[in-house]
């Protein structure tokens, strides 16, 4: 059936600027749109439209009201919306190539694609948010840190797992936060080389990390990723990093579980490892308990457990858990998954899953607030001339770090 065009985005709709004839398949529980555009028209009878719609989906009155303006996604130049339109459109249908289109774009950091970024978000969020209504509102996808030293087995183990996952029908998306790759030169993570197998799997997608950026770029653009990967129906998002930076606790800031991946080896070899982290694990995996490497793995388990023992309860239904796991052989890798969807579960029903992720949204804003503030602070013309000055000082001991802050801090309020 034809109807004037109206963009529909439930639990709201209101009707597009631009006006087009579509066709509108409803599911018969009469909540799932599908729109298609095939042409524009001049006029949009809204009474109408609105009155077909509750009388003919059986949905209630009161899911058609108007979106408040600043929801509404309007005020790109044509060019823009057209490619907008485009990524979402191949987003939502899951096409690979719009994926990477789309992260490469929220990756930018030319203010113009910036913008055009955050309207794709915008749309994809509405997205979300009908589909989460859709699921009853259950998150549409199991998002999961993983991190471990380097040499701890993460991409031999993500092979193994995201393969595992596939044959069982999941869609998996790896994503890699390695900020060592911009200021060293070089990735700990290794990109290119890594996950072969999986990277020619249809049903995943690994992203490698972006090569440019500090942290707070690059968990920035890992945030907006993971939501881009959900709206192209990836249900399992695996964020990865090395685990010897700060760049774990951000992904421990974005995620639903937190998997802490290491070798078999104790204390010493595994000084790079910072202790807050492993309070941050959900689940332990001693990864290569195999042929020899067995008897140390068992032992490395019985110390973490009496470790884990100690720490402040993060949970009222959870407990982090130690397992043995070999990513070479696949052993307790199906264990493994099981008790992350016993984890899952239990977050879930308890209601503290859908509480973290509310309280990470808001470190995720204050996040970005604290990186902006700082970027405009950096190049406002009352303080970027005078900061290497400074900054020279400071460093030949000539002022103190405090004071030169305080003169840097006044000259940006005078400057306002
Ligand atoms: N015996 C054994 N070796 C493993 C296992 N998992 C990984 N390895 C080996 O450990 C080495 C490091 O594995 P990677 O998967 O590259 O480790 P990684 O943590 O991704 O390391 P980076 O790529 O440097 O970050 C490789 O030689 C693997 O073959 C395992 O379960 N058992």
């Amino acid at each position: 059936m034809k109807i004037p065009s109206l963009l529909l985005r439930f639990p709201h709709c209101y009707f597009s600027r631009r006006t087009y004839f579509v066709n509108c398949h409803f599911t018969s529980r009469a909540d799932l749109l599908c729109i298609e555009s095939l042409g524009p028209v001049h006029h949009c009878p809204t009474k109408w439209i609105r009155s077909w719609i509750c009388s003919s989906s059986g949905l209630r009155r009161e899911l058609c009201q108007q979106v408040a303006p600043d929801q509404q996604i309007e005020g790109l130049p044509d060019r823009e919306q057209r490619l907008v339109d485009r990524l979402y459109n191949g987003l939502i249908r899951g096409h690979r190539a719009c994926l990477a289109e789309a992260i490469t774009l929220v990756e930018s950091t030319q203010s113009r694609k910036k913008k055009v970024a955050q309207v794709l978000l915008q749309k994809v969020l509405s997205y979300h948010r009908e589909q989460e209504k859709l699921n009853q509102g259950k998150p549409l996808a199991f998002r999961v840190g993983l991190s471990g030293p380097p040499g701890a087995g993460k991409s031999t183990f993500i092979e193994c797992f995201g393969k595992m996952l596939t044959e069982r029908k999941y869609k998996v998306s790896v994503l890699a936060v390695d900020p060592s790759s911009s200021t060293s030169g070089g990735s700990l993570l290794g990109d290119k080389t890594r996950m072969t197998e999986l990277s020619r799997d249809m049903n995943a997608y690994i992203r490698p990390s972006p090569t440019r950026g500090t942290l707070g770029g690059v968990t920035r653009t890992t945030n907006e990723a993971i939501l881009l990967c959900e709206g192209g129906g990836y249900n399992v998002v695996l964020v990865e990093t090395v685990g010897v930076g700060q760049s774990e606790f951000a992904v421990a800031d974005m995620v639903d579980m937190f998997i802490l991946l290491l070798p078999p080896a104790g204390g010493d070899e595994l000084q790079g490892i910072k202790r807050g982290i492993i309070e941050m694990a959900d689940l332990v995996a001693i990864n290569k308990a195999d042929g020899d490497l067995v008897v140390p793995a068992r032992r490395i388990q019985a110390e973490y457990v009496s470790a884990l023992k100690l720490l402040r309860r993060r949970s009222k239904v959870w407990r982090p858990k130690v397992m043995r796991i070999s990513a070479k052989t696949g052993e307790g890798i199906s264990d493994m998954w099981d008790k992350m969807t016993e984890f899952h579960d239990l977050m879930l029903t308890s209601g503290e899953l859908i509480a973290k992720r509310r309280r990470q949204q808001k470190v995720w804003m204050w996040n970005l607030i604290q990186e902006n503030m700082l970027e405009h602070f950096r190049s406002h013309l009352a303080v970027k001339d005078k900061i290497p000055l400074l900054e020279e000082k400071v460093l030949s001991g000539v002022l103190s770090p405090g004071l030169a802050a305080d003169l840097l801090l006044k000259a940006f309020k005078d400057g306002l």
